[in-house]
């Protein structure tokens, strides 16, 4: 007898999840006409079901036991955004065990056990699809999979994490202060159930390691992208940055020189001429560059309730296509290349230092003979008094050096014996006028 609907099962019922049961009630006849098919929720996992929820009407499905959605027969799909690694991963392969599909908004997990998970639904022919885990409502993973499928990517860059790029555009816009920002992300469901995986890189970076994996198609480990967090960004940074013709941006870089690749997720000073200075808020842009394409750029809301829903249930509508197609477990390939990572001497970078020195005569002279001696050349610098008097603030900006020159050149520079403190140090991205 031919089907006439599809049951969902879905873990979890905070911010996204209610955004999922918003979308699929509201948007139940456009999604039967794409589909062809009824697409229901089923049930519901939560932790506590005695909760006050925003969302009325759904009591009757809510369960805290994994297995009544695992083990029921009637659920085909399995949404999961509950979140969190250990205690979800076991869920979602028993789930691809009972030949259910996956559908999972959850980075912490695809970015360390992506392979696995994608095997076992490839062994079991079903579809494990994720595009909600990298820059929420942006459609990036898909566009890397399938738009970009006869191209070769070599460079992706951009701001994946809404959070902190929320805290850098207030603080930048309005001098706002971090911990007050970051409160109001936390209010508005953007950031994780603990932030500091959003303010010091790791999300960030689990969110890279999932785009250089599908868009180099080589296996990128979490441990193998350089973070840096947002965590020591100080007013005077962004001020100085400003002064210079930069904002400062939570950036995430992943490019491929042949066959060695370099990712990672640092706070950049990005010249205004940029596209991605201007992305502000929760907004998330990435910029992918491919050999035959050139340059192109993804923009959008990176967080939040209904744009990273919307994300879920457009993988929900692929699912559900391809179960009428018959044709599920072929979407998401694992990565079949070999990688090699780029050493130091083969990344190449602008960067922005601060630090405080002695003011005395001849410092500056001493200074910009070490970047010399280190194969470094200056592009600009500014000195001014730091509060005091004896001591002076040094602001510059390097040409293109290699991180290891400048590894060593910063290593010697904590040596000298003029040097009071390296305030900060960060990579620069020029613009177009540049
Ligand atoms: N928020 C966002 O903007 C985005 C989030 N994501 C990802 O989506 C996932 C969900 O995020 P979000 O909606 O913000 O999270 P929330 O904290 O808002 O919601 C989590 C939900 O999962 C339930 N839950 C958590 N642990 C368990 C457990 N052990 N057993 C049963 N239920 C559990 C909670 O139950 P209860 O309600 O009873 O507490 C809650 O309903 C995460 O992986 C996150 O990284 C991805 C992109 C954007
Ligand atoms: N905490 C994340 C949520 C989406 O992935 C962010 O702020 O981007």
């Amino acid at each position: 007898m031919e089907r006439k609907s599809v049951n969902v099962g879905l873990m979890g019922f905070g911010t996204v999840g209610t955004g999922v049961v918003r979308i699929v009630s509201a948007h139940q006849e456009d999604l039967f006409k794409q589909t062809g098919l009824r697409i229901g929720i089923h049930k519901i996992l939560v932790k506590n079901k005695e909760k006050k929820r925003s969302l009325t009407g759904y009591e009757q499905l809510l369960t805290t036991n994994a297995d009544e959605i695992i083990y029921d027969p009637e659920i085909d799909i399995v949404i999961e955004v509950m979140g969190g690694v250990e205690q979800t991963k076991p869920l979602i392969l028993a789930a691809i065990q009972q030949g259910k599909h996956v559908i999972t908004a959850n980075k912490d997990l695809m970015a360390v056990y992506g392979a696995e998970i994608l095997n076992a639904a490839q062994e079991n022919n079903c579809d494990v699809f994720y595009e909600a885990s990298v820059a929420g409502g942006i459609p990036i993973l898909r566009a890397l999979v399938e738009s970009f499928s006869s191209d070769r990517i070599t460079k992706m860059m951009g701001i994946v994490n809404g959070t902190t790029n929320y805290i850098l555009s207030k603080m930048s816009r309005e001098g706002a202060d971090y911990h007050q920002v970051l409160k109001e992300a936390q209010k508005l469901g953007y950031a994780e159930a603990d932030p500091t995986s959003d303010v010091e890189g790791l999300d960030a970076a689990r969110k890279m390691a999932i785009l250089s994996t599908l868009g180099f198609r080589v296996p990128v480990n979490l441990d193998e992208v350089d973070v840096k967090g947002i965590s020591h960004i100080s007013r005077e940074d962004i001020a100085y940055g400003k002064k210079l013709g930069y904002e400062i941006k939570l950036l995430g870089l992943a490019q491929r020189d042949d066959d060695e690749i370099e990712v990672s997720v640092e706070p950049t000073l990005v010249h205004k001429s940029h596209p991605l200075a201007s992305v502000n808020g929760v907004f998330n842009a990435v910029c992918v560059h491919g050999e035959a394409v050139g340059e192109t750029m993804f923009y959008g809301p990176g967080a939040g309730e209904l744009p990273t829903a919307t994300a879920v249930v457009s993988d929900l509508v692929t699912v559900v296509k391809n179960m009428k197609l018959g044709v599920n477990g072929r979407g998401m390939v694992a990565p079949y290349k070999e990688k090699k990572l780029k050493t130091d001497d083969k990344k190449f970078s602008k960067y922005f230092l601060r630090m405080v020195v002695a003011d005395k005569r001849g410092v500056l002279a001493k200074i910009t003979q070490l970047f010399a001696d280190n194969h470094i050349s200056l592009a600009q610098v500014i000195q001014q008094p730091h509060h005091g008097g004896e001591h002076a603030e040094i602001v510059l900006v390097t040409h293109k050096i290699s991180k290891r020159d400048l590894d060593l050149a910063l290593l010697y520079l904590r040596d000298m014996d003029v040097t009071k403190e390296i305030k900060s140090c960060f990579r620069v991205e020029e613009g177009e006028e540049k």
